[in-house]
């Protein structure tokens, strides 16, 4: 369970995020939806700690993660693991070495500094890349891929930091329809077949519909919306977008790929307004 408690972060005079108080049970898959500015990168960014908060707490399975520092803040931010907009992979190295970047938080200082990986180690970054279909590209280096293949990798880097929650700021954001189709069945798949916590930021409220089982709505750094996507109506999308209401909702997506999810998972596993 992760729990967000007032939690606040203000820039100068500027309130990014006020005052937020969400209950996320592990396994949700969480769609922050709201326009630009909302507060929903900010929100994201003080769950893993990249954004100290100025007010608030953040509590995971009871432990209080807000004051964290040193070796603790390191494998914290491994457990709530990021995944960016932009990829943020290092483009002059190597896939499985970008993979393997996920492992540092875990390793020895030694190893860490030599980044002498252990079998491992390596054998999981590959086990994650096969798991993404790009078990191929792992001598590529990363900057020739393309960004739905750059987003897959950021998803198998993220994997093997063995993550609780995963904290997705606008993964989709630089991808094309079919892209962000094998993107979000990727963070689907990880969702019902590992259990892991899925928070994602999305401007389309199509897609948060389609793949999410729960939507947060922010405006003005506020909670203004918090249930299942059914009770999000054209109305509470007014409430939430004004006048770009109607071009977030009329995007055409393709279906979701829930049925990708293995067979040995409960048939309640699947997001039940497919
Ligand atoms: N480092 C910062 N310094 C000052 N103001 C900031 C900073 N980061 C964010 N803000 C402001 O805080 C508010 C919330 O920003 P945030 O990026 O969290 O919103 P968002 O909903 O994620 O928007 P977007 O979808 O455009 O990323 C905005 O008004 C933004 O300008």
């Amino acid at each position: 369970m992760l729990v967000i408690d007032g939690l606040t972060c203000q820039f100068g005079s500027k309130t990014a995020v006020s005052d937020v108080n969400l209950e996320i049970g592990q396994g949700a898959f969480i769609g922050v939806i709201g326009r630009s500015g909302a507060g929903k990168s900010t929100l994201l960014r003080m769950i893993n700690r990249l954004q100290d908060p100025t007010g608030g707490r953040i509590l995971f399975e009871g432990r209080d993660v807000t004051g964290l520092r040193g070796q603790d803040l390191r494998l914290w931010r491994a457990r709530a693991a990021m995944i960016f907009q932009q990829f943020n992979l290092v483009g002059r190295l190597d896939v499985l070495t970008n993979v393997l970047m996920g492992r540092l938080a875990e390793m020895p200082a030694w190893r860490a500094l030599t980044k002498s990986w252990s079998a491992d180690d390596k054998a999981m970054a590959l086990s994650a890349l096969e798991q993404f279909d790009i078990a191929n590209l792992a001598a590529q280096r990363a900057d020739s891929l393309s960004g739905g293949q750059q987003q897959r990798v950021a998803i198998a880097r993220a994997m093997v930091q063995a993550p609780r929650l995963i904290l997705a700021d606008e993964p989709i954001a630089s991808l094309d329809p079919r892209n962000t189709k094998v993107v979000m069945d990727a963070l689907l798949r990880i969702n019902k077949h590992f259990g892991i916590t899925v928070l994602c930021n999305l401007h389309s409220l199509e897609l948060a519909r389609t793949y999410c089982d729960r939507l947060v709505g922010m405006a003005g750094g506020k909670v203004v919306f918090d249930g299942v996507p059914s009770q999000l109506t054209p109305a509470v999308a007014h409430d939430l977008y004004g006048l770009e209401a109607g071009e977030v909702m009329d995007l055409e997506i393709p279906a979701a790929s829930g049925a990708h999810a293995p067979a040995a998972l409960p048939a309640t596993a699947a997001p039940s307004h497919h």
